[in-house]
């Protein structure tokens, strides 16, 4: 065993009445990628949080190198070596890459700043332009300026947060040999991702948390995907069961949509065609930046369609009405930002409730416009229950939720609503393997009441699992929906990277 960078003793954290972080004890050695795993709420963010000094313990301590220690801000982590790549990237959009790692280095000086950047990048195999504005990268890119960044301040203890969600399987690849470059130097990684197949390739140990304690330290190697998942809940996780029946009338037809991006930083959409048929579920796949926020904003009305018969509902033309009037016809839609997007972080759940169904006809406006608390209150609570939201309850707010349990809450109050279309932008995005099991038959049930359901997915193994056909979006084109049993993850994955038959495919298909 290495020597111990890193100690804690008997951490503990509130909220409230709810204890984020109970009594948690755990070492960290020189060197070493250690996995920390939960289901949604467990306490993962809190905890790490405290390691970089965002939020302060109610109790316990902390050891650096044997001695005890105060992390009481971010600054204070950096001046020991402990620096964090965040799950939400903090860069600004319209800054090139380099003024966005000076921005985010404060106490580090600009002189040299660059060629450092730049040899830190060829060292660890992440190429960087520094010249590039940040709105022109893909996601991968954007998170290779946040390593670099973090790397700038030479750290010994590097916390990643779900780094992986929105990665090709290349990118995952080329992070796993920069993580394993940074533990043969002995700095030592903390990982935290609801990946249990990516753990177990990477990570030599894993600490499992649930309910604010460690439960269990493990090798996750010599642990199955689904024993660890297991060990985050405390029980076995159903599989998802699927009974696909006959598909009914087209509920959405899509005929002809393109959309030329405003924007330099958008996807333009070619001719895109689509038909999602009552009782079934349609997949998109994809990889991110190729189209799939615009073809959602269109088929929910935040921009509209330059033809209305471009998009067709229930038989009627919509592709010129907002999405209100969307949703009065029985459409709904999960945005994949689930802050700011899907929900509004200040407001507690119950007016979230109210967000999405002040205008549906069974939804929470009553006479005169005026709205219904009492009934966003009810339906935000059959929400919290339906869906499993572990959270105090509908007096929340959004923004208090860990983030995987606010996606539950903004999918379960779309289900709500009994939609005859449900459009759903990554469905489990953040989501732990439990809660994404839940969320699934979910969607599969709503197909079985005879709604029409497409889902955006970046994640293959979801689409395969709840999907009864599958299409390609890439660099703005989608591929028609062909039957998912007669399709592979080789034929999908080729379409994904934008393969042509015959020649060799991209890497990123990152298109503009
Ligand atoms: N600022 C806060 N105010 C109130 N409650 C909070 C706050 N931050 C976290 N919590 C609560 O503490 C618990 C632990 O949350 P935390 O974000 O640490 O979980 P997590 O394991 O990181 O979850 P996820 O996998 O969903 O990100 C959750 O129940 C969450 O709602």
């Amino acid at each position: 065993m290495t020597a111990t960078l890193l100690e804690i003793l008997n951490l503990t954290k509130s909220f409230g009445a709810l204890r984020a972080n109970d009594d948690i004890s755990l070492r960290l050695g020189e060197g070493e990628i250690v996995a920390l795993l939960g289901e949604n709420g467990a306490g993962k963010s809190t905890l790490v949080k405290m390691l970089f000094g965002a939020l302060q313990p109610d109790s316990g301590t902390i050891l650096w190198r044997d001695k005890e220690t105060a992390i009481p801000d971010p600054a204070a982590a950096r001046a020991l070596g402990i620096s964090m790549v965040h799950q939400h990237f903090s860069l600004f959009d319209a800054f090139t890459v380099e003024e966005n790692i000076a921005l985010g280095l404060p106490d580090v000086p600009r002189a040299g700043l660059a060629d450092k950047a730049r040899e830190l990048s060829a060292t660890y195999g992440l190429p960087l332009d520094p010249g590039a504005l940040v709105a022109d990268l893909s996601v991968g890119e954007r998170q290779r300026v946040e390593i670099v960044r973090c790397l700038l301040q030479n750290p010994t203890l590097v916390i990643m947060d779900e780094p992986t969600s929105v990665l090709t399987p290349q990118e995952v690849e080329r992070l796993f040999a920069t993580l394993r470059q940074l533990k043969a130097e002995g700095r030592t990684v903390v990982y935290i991702s609801h990946k249990l197949e990516e753990v177990r390739e990477l990570c030599e140990r894993a600490v499992i948390l649930r309910h604010g304690r460690v439960v269990e330290t493990c090798v996750p190697r010599e642990r199955s995907a689904a024993e660890l998942a297991s060990a985050m809940v405390g029980g076995a996780i159903a599989d998802v069961a699927r009974s696909p029946g006959t598909p009914g009338a087209p509920v959405l037809s899509v005929k002809g949509l393109t959309y030329a991006s405003a924007t330099t930083f958008g996807t333009t959409l070619g001719d895109i065609d689509l038909e999602v048929r009552a009782g079934e579920v349609v997949g998109i796949a994809g990889i991110a930046g190729n189209g799939q926020g615009e073809l959602f904003a269109l088929l929910s009305g935040e921009t509209l369609a330059d033809r209305a018969e471009a998009i067709v509902l229930g038989g009627q033309p919509v592709g010129r009405l907002g999405i209100d009037a969307r949703r009065r016809r029985g459409a709904a839609f999960v945005p994949e930002e689930r802050l700011g997007h899907g929900a509004v972080p200040a407001f507690d759940l119950a007016d979230n409730a109210l967000v999405s169904r002040h205008r549906h006809a069974d939804g929470t406006a009553g006479p005169f416009g005026f709205l219904r608390h009492g009934r966003a209150r009810k339906m935000a609570a059959r929400v919290i229950e339906a869906m499993d939201v572990r959270t105090p309850g509908t007096h929340a707010t959004a923004g208090s939720l860990s983030g995987g349990n606010l996606q539950k809450f903004v999918v379960g109050r779309e289900l709500d609503a009994k939609p005859k279309l449900l459009v759903v932008d990554q469905p489990t995005w953040g989501v732990d393997a439990g809660a994404a099991a839940n969320i699934r038959q979910a969607l599969i049930d709503l197909a079985g009441t005879g709604a029409a359901v497409l889902v955006v997915s970046q994640d293959l193994d979801e689409l395969f699992e709840i999907a009864d056909r599958i299409a390609v979006i890439c660099g703005g084109r989608l591929s028609p929906a062909e039957p998912a049993a007669g399709l592979t993850r080789e034929a999908i994955g080729l379409l994904m990277a934008g393969a042509v038959p015959g020649a060799a495919a991209p890497e990123s298909a990152h298109a503009h």
